[in-house]
């Protein structure tokens, strides 16, 4: 299967890449400019949920490793990702799409908490639902949210947009030397431990079937080619 062949995806969206060339923060021409790839791509017909990541302002075993409680740095994590799905379904409006935020941790003067049927609803209306608030489990990461909401919303795939153009047989960030796979089995994934994502979220996509496709967001454009069969990407598993 090529990745031309996805009806209905999940996108895991970097939060480490919505701080743009600043060191941390949200950078509002960034948001923008992923939420017209965003656009783009559900333009395409493909049924499209998004799960942010938060590590642009916080990640929780970081904030622990500098002495804080982890499951409360955990909670602050989560929390971080619902601002940025927040300032995500702003920019998808005023693009004139629609869109609907809705958190694992009920926060209901702020957006809607998520509930599986409704989510799925919301999918089959046409908008665009920003999974927020991780799975609202300290632990966990945003990864594994991805996977475990593409499960539950039937997706086909997961498509991880991060800040590198694909799989390495090591971190390329630390050895230059890193080998780029173009396809890899989940199980040798697993095996190889390639910490590209974490092993339960490899692990439950393997249990699942589910493949997970991960490419660079630094492109404008780079959801959509990546649906289109045209982008560069690692296919893992599928
Ligand atoms: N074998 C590998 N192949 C590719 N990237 C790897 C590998 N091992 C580690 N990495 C690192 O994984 C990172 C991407 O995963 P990570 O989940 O940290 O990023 P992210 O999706 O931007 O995170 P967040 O959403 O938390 O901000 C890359 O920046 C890369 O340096
Ligand atoms: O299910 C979850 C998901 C996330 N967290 C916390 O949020 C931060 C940010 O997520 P990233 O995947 O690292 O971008 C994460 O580091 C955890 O601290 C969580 O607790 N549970």
């Amino acid at each position: 299967m090529t990745t031309a062949g996805y009806r209905r995806i999940i996108v895991k969206l970097s939060g480490e890449a919505l701080a743009g060339d600043m060191p941390h923060g949200i950078d509002q021409a960034t948001v923008d400019r992923f939420a017209a790839d965003l656009v783009a791509a559900r333009a395409l017909g493909v049924t499209l949920g998004v799960v942010v990541g938060g590590g642009n302002l916080l990640r929780g075993a970081t904030a622990a490793s500098h002495g804080a409680d982890r499951t409360v740095a955990d909670v602050m994590g989560m929390l971080a990702t619902v601002m940025n799905a927040l300032a995500l379904e702003s920019a998808i409006e005023r693009l004139g799409a629609s869109a609907r935020a809705m958190s694992a941790v009920e926060m209901p003067q702020v957006c809607e908490t998520y509930e599986r049927r409704a989510a799925r609803r919301h999918l089959a209306d046409g908008r665009i639902v920003l999974f927020a608030g991780g799975t609202g489990n300290p632990f966990f990461t945003t990864d594994t949210t991805a996977v475990l909401r593409a499960a539950e919303m039937g997706a086909d795939a997961v498509l991880k947009a991060t800040n590198v153009d694909g799989v390495y047989s090591a971190d390329p960030k630390r050895d230059p030397s890193a080998r780029r796979y173009d396809r890899l089995s989940l199980d040798e994934a697993i095996e190889r431990r390639l910490g590209v994502m974490d092993l339960t979220a490899f692990s439950l996509a393997r249990d699942h079937r589910i493949p997970i496709i991960v490419f660079s967001i630094r492109e404008p454009g780079a959801v959509e080619s990546v649906l289109s069969g045209r982008g560069r990407a690692t296919i893992v598993g599928g």
